[in-house]
């Protein structure tokens, strides 16, 4: 069966939770992928080879996603997070926008190929911070005010807001505040189709810049009717296992008519200069308990983000099921 819009199914359908894949980077880098690039997990798409049918990348790419389904993803991401036209013509050898174009163009047909009619496709869209690494401290230097963030998204916003596979446009990983009321400032001109915003929250609740949520609520709430109407969830990714269910509690507390989303990582923490990951905290609670407080304080999508695994997706399906 054909989904619905995703609209209509977040507005209208409020018991309905979503169930979002797991850190499609991380989870190729575990099936052998080397993504060790300035464009990172977009990596394999750029070699010519990735597009022939006997592609053994290919293959991992499809694995990864065929296992995300049969765990109970039934809203899946494309793997562009770090495919900004910046980091993408700095870096590879598609250079002019018609090519960047014709590239974003492929891999978005070749997920929704993969992952069929019936399953929901987020356009992903990493902050301007992937592009110089720094999602995790949101330093944006001494002048982020004056960051051309339009700019900066806007080849890949386009492309996503004109494909009609994508079903929402999501901005993952947000980390700093100017670049958060960029994009809020953006009316349905600029973002013409339903969006998310996924924040980069700290262990203490705060914005990787220091931003407290109620600043970022008061400043969305005092947009008033001048909001974009496309923006469907706002939400968190990437924050720790561990304090996700907190962080979701206090932002439904600050926005509490708003959809949330939430996917959390797997609570180990990140050294960019290493590009590896450590110390695998202890977890406090399961995901059948912490999925629990995400459904009860607004979660209307929910799923896993870096080194999150198909093991956990199914943890979440399942407590999904018995909950929402
Ligand atoms: C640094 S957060 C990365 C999010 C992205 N959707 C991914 O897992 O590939
Ligand atoms: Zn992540």
């Amino acid at each position: 069966m054909k989904r619905i819009p995703i609209k209509e199914l977040i507005v209208e359908h409020p018991g309905k939770v979503l169930i979002l894949d797991g850190g499609q980077g991380t989870e190729l880098e575990n099936r052998g992928i080397n993504i060790n690039s300035p464009v990172w997990s977009a990596a394999p798409f750029t070699s010519e080879s990735f597009w022939e049918p006997s592609s053994q990348e290919r293959k991992v790419v499809e694995e990864m996603y065929r296992d995300f389904m049969i765990a109970g993803a039934n809203i899946l991401m494309t793997i562009t997070y770090q495919a900004n036209f910046q980091s993408i013509s700095e870096n590879t050898s598609i250079k002019t926008l018609a090519a960047y174009k014709r590239f974003l163009d492929k891999i978005v047909s070749f997920t929704r190929e993969f992952i069929g009619e019936e399953r929901y496709l987020i356009g992903s869209i990493g902050p301007w911070a992937a592009h110089v690494s720094c999602e995790y401290t949101g330093d944006y230097g001494p002048h982020p005010e004056n960051i051309d963030y339009y700019g900066f998204f806007k080849p890949q916003l386009e492309n996503f807001n004109q494909n009609r596979d994508i079903d929402l446009i999501g901005f993952e990983t947000i980390p700093n505040f100017h670049e958060l009321k960029a994009i809020l400032s953006w009316d349905e001109d600029i973002i013409s189709k339903p969006f998310y915003i996924g924040l980069s929250v700290d262990d203490n609740s705060l914005l990787r810049d220091g931003t407290t949520l109620e600043e970022i609520s008061v400043h969305i709430k005092g947009l008033g009717n001048k909001i974009n109407k496309n923006l469907l969830l706002m939400g968190v990714n990437c924050v720790s296992f561990n304090q996700s269910a907190l962080i979701l509690k206090m932002l439904h507390e600050h926005l509490p008519g708003m959809p949330l989303l939430v996917y959390p990582n797997s609570g180990e923490i990140y050294n960019p200069k290493e590009k590896t990951w450590h110390r695998p905290t202890n977890k406090l609670d399961d995901w059948e308990t912490t999925v629990k407080k995400f459904v009860d304080n607004g979660a209307r999508i929910i799923g896993g983000c870096c080194r999150t695994s198909p093991k956990d997706i199914a943890e979440i399906a399942s407590a999904v099921d018995k909950y929402s």
